[in-house]
């Protein structure tokens, strides 16, 4: 691998935390920041996603692993956090750099302006030579509001920076077409379309969040960014670059070669929903092909509750997720438009504006490369009520 590259590399907590005794595993460390330290030798811009800091924490706060509820998590990883970074931290300085600790929840990743600010903090430490090391705020989001897994962050932390690999190392060698108890399964080694294998893709490891699935769907968002992810067991023996080079197994999830514009990842890859929008069917696929937006005559349910700004996934009458796009109202402001057509903006909310809910400009069609979302059923309000 002689070209400079954009790597993001995501460690699993079962390969920082030993299982069983909650403590951290110092060699495996040891080596992978070896490992980095000569990528970054040879040109490389590494950054790591790490998990760990619950796993780690969890021995401070007397709790185990199968007993931690969110308030317990929450505060292990307030625990586990200062010693998992601490530990980087003196391990990179012995292998010759330095690191720095990014911590983001939800809305960092998800608010456009936010997404940004992080973006051009981790351009900054590499321009000063550091290696930034990014974990979700555990400590300060709930269920509703976290991401949830280091993959899908890691993913997006790709997407952010237009890295060229995601390497994902984990307890496995890589994904199975099925359970990989069955001793049937048979190691998938190219993914192209994930939308294949979602279905064989659950259970973790004890220490593990999202599973295989939060991989699959990680790799999903990185090939649609134009990265390329790597699925592979983190063996102590030069975990990254054996991984890069082919020499071990793994599954690799091929970027697509034209990747959309950095907006337009931005825009589709979603971890979260804010709101949606049920249209007709006709105005659905209409979309696909006309010039226009979502206009609020076509609006038979409304999602959730928005505002101005929040990305909404559109859904036909049918079910079918067929756009996303920035509103240009709130929920409420929304409902009053699409039920009172004949008003004009001006009437109906006191401002002029054209009643354009999601201009076309602002909104991506979804084809076979994006993961679509189940339409929503809770949350919904009827406009013909
Ligand atoms: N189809 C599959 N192929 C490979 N692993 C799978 C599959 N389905 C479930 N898994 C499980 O996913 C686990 C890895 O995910 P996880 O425990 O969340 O790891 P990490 O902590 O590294 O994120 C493996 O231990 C494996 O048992
Ligand atoms: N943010 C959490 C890890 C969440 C997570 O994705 O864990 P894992 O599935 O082990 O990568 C922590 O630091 O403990």
């Amino acid at each position: 691998m002689s070209q400079r590259q954009r790597i993001v590399v995501k460690i699993g907590s079962s390969l920082l935390a030993n299982d069983r005794r909650l403590t951290l595993r110092y060699a495996f460390m040891n080596e992978l920041l070896a490992d980095i330290a000569r990528l970054r030798d040879q040109g490389h811009d590494v950054v790591l996603a790490s998990s760990g800091a619950v796993a780690l924490g969890l021995n401070a706060i007397k709790t185990s692993p199968e007993d931690a509820g969110v308030l317990d998590k929450q505060a292990a990883a307030a625990c586990g956090q200062p010693l998992l970074l601490h530990a980087y931290r003196q391990v990179a300085q012995e292998h010759g750099f330095d690191i720095a600790q990014i911590l983001v929840t939800l809305d960092d990743l998800e608010e456009r302006r936010r997404f940004l600010n992080t973006k051009n903090t981790i351009q900054r430490l590499f321009e000063r030579d550091i290696m930034p090391i990014v974990n979700e705020n555990d400590t300060v989001t709930t269920e509703e509001i976290r991401v949830g897994d280091n993959d899908r962050l890691a993913a997006s932390v790709a997407q952010m920076i237009q890295a060229d690999h995601l390497i994902i190392l984990t307890s496995i060698d890589g994904l199975y077409d099925r359970d990989p108890s069955d001793p049937e399964a048979q190691f998938v080694d190219t993914i192209e379309d994930v939308t294949e294998y979602l279905e064989v893709t659950s259970g973790t490891s004890s220490l593990g969040s999202g599973g295989m699935l939060t991989k699959i769907q990680a790799a999903n968002f990185a090939q649609n960014a134009g990265c390329t992810t790597l699925i592979a067991e983190g063996t102590i023996d030069r975990p990254v670059s054996a991984v890069l080079s082919g020499e071990r197994r793994h599954t690799k999830c091929v970027a697509k070669g034209t990747p959309a514009s950095s907006w337009a990842v931005w825009l589709t890859n979603r971890l979260h929903r804010a709101g949606g929008l049920v249209l007709t069917d006709a105005a659905a696929a209409a979309l696909k092909t006309s010039a226009t937006g979502v206009s609020h005559e076509d609006v038979v349910k409304i999602h959730g509750g928005f505002t101005k700004g929040d990305v909404l996934h559109i859904y036909s009458e049918s079910g079918d997720e067929v756009a996303r796009g920035l509103t240009n109202f709130s929920s409420d402001e929304t409902m009053m438009l699409a039920r009172h057509t004949d008003h004009s903006v001006k009437e109906l909310l006191g401002y002029n504006a054209r009643p354009e809910i999601v201009n076309r400009d602002n909104m991506v069609i979804l084809d076979s490369q994006h993961l679509p979302w189940d339409a929503p059923t809770k949350s919904l309000r009827i406009v013909a009520s």
